[in-house]
């Protein structure tokens, strides 16, 4: 049987609901979100009753068509914006603005142009008012963890889109956040890059232990990276479907030929081959 056929069958929410409730970090409540006036020519629903429980430490990637509500879902719970109906509870209280504990990482880096590596990895902790020789030592060992070392007086304008992006993930990790949102933080780089920065994160997130969404377009990767793949519909964004990775951690490079990786990558295309062409 297809791998994704069998896994798919799994209830999306079934994973988390056999958790200890005290193990659910993010508690997404039948999440709706309508840009515009409900009801009105120009209104989109971008988001339709999405549920999912997401454990503490666990790696969700978010995979869908272009315009499914990813970025929306993610944005909501960064606290950026707030969802139309329903709601998202971070250890049981109510998400309503962005906050230290939940840090995002853009496809576009969003490094301030004007500040080095280093400036730029302590911004967050020198706003919180954190003396100069602690937010240092911080810095540096991100620096080494995102293998940037000799590179922290550089500007973005001097690096490329992989140490860019590299620096933007450490620059997210300096507050020491409980969770970790990415847009798909490698969209813009080349194919080696990715996959070298792939490694790195699945990496550097279950050595820090952190509770990881990522949002994606790349099967391969979403498979890669997750302990769960979290399937949406074209819009309005649902959840459709679930794939949990057996792939052992760390993840390392042979696993993408591993016979259970390739067939669920290759399921997962066939299921979203006819919206990504509708989509294109
Ligand atoms: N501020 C906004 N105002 C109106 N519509 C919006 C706004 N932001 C997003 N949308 C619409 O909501 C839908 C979901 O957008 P969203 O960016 O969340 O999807 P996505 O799955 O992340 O897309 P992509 O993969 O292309 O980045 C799309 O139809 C988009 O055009």
């Amino acid at each position: 049987m297809a791998a994704t056929a069998a896994l798919a069958s799994t209830p999306f929410q079934g994973h988390a609901m056999h958790a200890d409730p005290a193990d659910i970090q993010i508690d997404i409540r039948n999440v709706g979100k309508v840009y515009g006036t409900k009801g009105q020519d120009n209104a989109v629903i971008a988001l339709d009753g999405v549920t999912l429980k997401i454990r503490r430490g666990e790696f969700i990637s978010l995979l869908g068509p272009s315009g499914c509500g990813k970025s929306t879902l993610l944005g909501i719970v960064a606290g950026f914006q707030a969802a139309t109906s329903g709601q998202i509870l971070q250890d049981g209280r109510p998400i309503t603005k962005p906050g230290p504990s939940r840090t995002v990482v853009f496809q576009d880096y969003a490094l301030f142009g004007w500040m080095t590596v280093q400036q730029n990895i302590e911004f967050g902790l020198k706003a919180k008012g954190m003396p100069k020789a602690q937010r240092a030592e911080i810095a540096r060992a991100l620096v080494a963890t995102v293998h940037l070392t000799g590179f922290e007086n550089k500007y973005p304008h001097e690096m490329s889109g992989g140490m860019k992006q590299r620096a933007a993930i450490a620059r997210a990790l300096a507050p020491d956040p409980d969770i970790l949102l990415m847009d798909e933080p490698f969209g813009a780089l080349d194919a080696q890059t990715r996959v070298l920065l792939q490694e790195e994160i699945a990496r550097i997130s279950s050595d820090a232990g952190k509770t990881v969404i990522f949002v994606t377009h790349g099967i391969d990767e979403a498979v890669f990276l997750a302990d769960r793949v979290v399937v949406m519909s074209p819009r309005p964004g649902r959840v459709r479907e679930e794939v949990l990775v057996p792939l052992p951690r760390p993840r390392t490079a042979e696993m993408r030929s591993d016979p259970w990786f390739v067939s669920t990558v290759n399921d997962l295309w066939e299921t979203l081959k006819p919206e990504w062409q509708k989509g294109e």
